[in-house]
């Protein structure tokens, strides 16, 4: 359950969210949000467009700051100013953007090797053999000398998961995962990123609207609400579409029409 009890004790595992306000100059994105991700679960951050979903991501790996509330990952504060601590934190986070932001110019195999030229001791063959055994892990054994252009939307978005994975993290992010693919291919990333959690033991914090994938991977989720701009359902989304009390998550999640009028912005 995602719910956090903001005066319970810090928890050692898993990643913390307290009473975190995001606002762009005076607006206010979301207000008071508290949740919990356990370790080696699946959490998917869910809301109608604009509600603040990749704003809240982008306030989780440290790409914006807020005054307001802490974020915590297994018990410390991932925004310190000492910068070893800050490296050491960021090196258990690996993020997957939706645009998957490979570099055009690199191939596959280097794009994978990168974190590990700037971020780890390894030597050459090392850093050979892990990208061979990340690539194998999302399914792309053996295409380390493809360019990126030469690959699939699919096919890229499993060399962005490589590469994501490719420090070892703790946590992976993934904003929309499955946005821009055909419902096959979007089900077998669903597919890949349970496997990733499995065999991994990563918590995945994605963010997503995709109703199929949000039911087929979610172990836990949060719904950022549009109109009171804070969370109004914590938990799995399975459980949610039967017994929330809430009309627009009920709404959300069942693609049914609301009586009150819709705020979304496109
Ligand atoms: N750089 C910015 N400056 C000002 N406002 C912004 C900025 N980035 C986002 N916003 C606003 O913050 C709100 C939340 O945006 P965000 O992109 O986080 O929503 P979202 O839920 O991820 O939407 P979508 O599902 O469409 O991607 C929106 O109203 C958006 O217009």
């Amino acid at each position: 359950m995602a719910e956090l009890n903001p005066d319970a004790p810090m928890p050692e595992k898993g990643l913390v969210v307290r009473g975190l306000r995001m606002a762009f100059g005076d607006t206010v994105v979301q207000h008071d949000l508290s949740f919990y991700v356990a370790p080696a679960n699946i959490f998917v951050i869910m809301g109608v467009s604009g509600c603040g979903k990749s704003t809240l991501l982008r306030h989780i790996i440290d790409l914006q700051r807020s005054d307001v509330g802490d974020i915590c990952f297994d018990g410390q504060r991932l925004i310190n100013d000492d910068p070893a601590e800050r490296a050491m934190l960021q090196s258990r986070i690996g993020v997957l953007f939706q645009s998957t932001a490979l570099w055009s110019s690199m191939t596959v195999g280097e794009n994978v090797a990168l974190p590990m030229q700037l971020h780890t001791q390894l030597r050459p063959p090392e850093i050979r053999d892990q990208v061979a055994f990340k690539l194998a892990l999302v399914g792309l054994a053996g295409q380390e000398s493809k360019m990126p252009s030469e690959l699939s939307g699919g096919m890229q978005k499993r060399a962005g998961l490589a590469r994501a994975i490719a420090l070892d993290p703790d946590y992976l992010f993934l904003d929309e995962p499955s946005a821009g693919l055909d419902p096959i291919t979007s089900q077998r990333l669903d597919a890949l990123i349970m496997r990733l959690r499995d065999a991994l033991g990563v918590s995945v914090i994605a963010v997503s609207h995709e109703l199929p994938s949000i039911f087929t991977i979610a172990d836990d989720s949060i719904y950022l609400d549009n109109e009171s701009k804070t969370a109004i359902a914590h938990g799995n989304p399975r459980e949610l579409v039967e017994n929330t009390p809430e009309p627009r998550v009920r709404a959300f999640l069942k693609r049914e029409p609301i009586d009150e009028p819709a705020r979304e912005s496109a």
